[in-house]
């Protein structure tokens, strides 16, 4: 089989590489030229775990290979995946205008039978509207070409992508035809050997399952943000609270994590573009509105709380923030909630010193030099009255607290993911704070 995928960003550069990996012959193709050339030389434009390894073996096999020129690419394909951005446009809505471009460049350069796959994020009726894009060029061509179009929504995760990809939980297709079906079932075979479940469905469900599932997780988090906000309120702690819910298992213990608030390239757009969607139709998502401005209100917890810590003024302090992604494993700085702490505190007056492990070259590109980047974790603390736990990087999991509290000026953590323990810090002479969890004092003293 021979397919293209159109857009190498995270998702279709992972979907080129893993069909690749199953044998299945991808040419990946992006409008963007510097990336495409990047590719050629072996350099992966993003971050993402594993990625780098799967690319330079597919294409050292020859089942990879890249290109900028849609035209030359879509003759012999049997499958093509629109995977480009569907950013959100100023109301909010998804932008179709990447997606549609291709349909129309697919409709100008096809010349065989071919399934046109939207896996982009696209709300209900676009393959229908890229189903028309391709009809109406094909009419100028006088063409009597037939095609047919699927919706593969897409689950990954980032910093999980390959895995995610490789071991879905579930594939869902939605399918117009037996024979798109037939096709879509043959090139996803490689995977259901291994017992991941297909489903197919049709169009308008596998668009909307795609919405349904952000803005389900979406709904947990922001669930959970709140109940922990409750807690700090009440004197319980979320952490215990949560791992009594998450073990019922109609409830799950996954996505209840309370933090700083949702975001990246997926919740907040796909949330938003959902109530619009709705809107659109006259109907009001009520839920996906609290879910949203709970959000908005989740990023600013931390910053409430340390100019709380340091009795409303913050002008002069230095505060050291230990990461800047939206989440780990990623150099992913969409939405990340970290821009709006930094933006409150540079505010407010503060210095920021901060440090990512990946992210730090493209938090630059939209910060730009208004806070310090440093080499390391610990480093972000000389001279710091706070530290800041933003982005819940492996590495900053079991720090060396001795050598943490010998550098800050002032032994202080706000903890905005709780990956630390409370008690163990404030015997070990730290202020701590944490989301939806008992603020402790130090037992010894705090300053150094
Ligand atoms: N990032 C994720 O984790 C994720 C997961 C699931 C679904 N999605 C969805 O998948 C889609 C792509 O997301 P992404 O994060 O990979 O986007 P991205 O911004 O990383 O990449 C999109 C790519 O499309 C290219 N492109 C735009 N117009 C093009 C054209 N006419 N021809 C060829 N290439 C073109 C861009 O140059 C860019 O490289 C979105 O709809 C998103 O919502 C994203
Ligand atoms: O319990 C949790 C889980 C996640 N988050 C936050 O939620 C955001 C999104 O995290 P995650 O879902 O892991 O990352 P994404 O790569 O954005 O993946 C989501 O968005 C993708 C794009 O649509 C989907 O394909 C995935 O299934 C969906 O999980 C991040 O800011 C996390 O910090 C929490 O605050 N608490």
């Amino acid at each position: 089989m021979k397919i293209a995928v159109i857009g190498t960003g995270y998702v279709g550069l992972v979907t080129g590489a893993c069909f690749a990996e199953v044998g299945i012959d991808v040419t990946c193709v992006d409008i963007d030229a510097k990336k495409i050339a990047s590719l050629e030389q072996g350099v992966i434009p993003i971050y993402e775990p594993g990625l780098n390894e799967i690319v330079s073996r597919n294409v050292s096999k020859n089942r990879l290979s890249f290109s900028t020129e849609l035209a030359k690419v879509i003759p012999g394909c049997d499958v093509v995946f629109i995977a480009v951005g569907t950013p959100p446009g100023e109301d909010g809505s998804a932008d179709l205008k990447y997606v549609l471009a291709v349909a129309r460049e697919i409709g100008r350069s096809m010349c065989d039978y071919l399934v046109v796959v939207t896996k982009s994020t696209v709300p209900v009726g676009t393959a229908k509207k890229v189903k028309s894009s391709i009809e109406e060029e094909l009419k100028l061509r006088d063409s009597t070409l037939t095609f047919d179009i699927a919706s593969n929504p897409e689950f990954l995760k980032e910093g999980a992508a390959i895995e995610d990809f490789l071991k879905p939980d579930r594939i869902i297709i939605g399918v117009e035809s037996e024979e798109a079906e037939d096709v879509m079932r043959k090139l996803y075979k490689p995977f259901l050997l291994n017992g991941h479940p297909i489903i197919f469905m049709d169009v308008p469900s596998a668009e909307m399952t795609k919405y349904a599932a952000n803005s389900m997780l979406a709904t947990k988090i922001s669930f959970m943000n709140d109940i922990a906000n409750l807690c700090e309120i009440m004197g319980a702690d979320v952490n215990m609270v949560r791992r009594g819910i998450g073990s019922d298992s109609r409830i799950g213990n996954k996505f209840i994590y309370p933090g700083i608030g949702y975001g990246g390239s997926c919740f907040p757009k796909d949330v938003k573009a959902l109530i619009k969607t709705a809107a659109e139709h006259g109907y009001d998502m009520q839920v996906l509105k609290s879910v949203e401005s709970v959000n908005e209100f989740q990023k600013s917890v931390m910053f409430n709380k340390i100019k709380r810590h340091f009795n409303g003024e913050l002008s002069g302090k230095v505060v050291a923030l230990w990461g800047l992604s939206f989440k780990p494993k990623t150099d992913d700085m969409r939405e990340a909630p970290s821009l709006v702490i930094i933006e409150k505190l540079l505010e407010a007056g503060a210095q920021v010193k901060a440090y990512d492990p990946v992210a730090m070259k493209e938090a630059q590109h939209i910060i730009g030099d208004r806070i310090e980047y440093v080499h390391d974790e610990y480093e972000a603390l000389i001279d710091a009255d706070a530290l800041m736990v933003v982005t819940e990087w492996p590495e900053f999991r079991s720090p060396n607290f001795q050598v943490v509290g010998k550098l800050l000026k002032n032994k202080v953590i706000f903890d905005g993911r709780n990956i630390y323990d409370a008690k163990e810090l404030q015997e070990l002479g730290f202020a701590y704070q944490g989301i939806g969890v008992h603020e402790v004092v130090p037992i010894i003293e705090t300053t150094n």
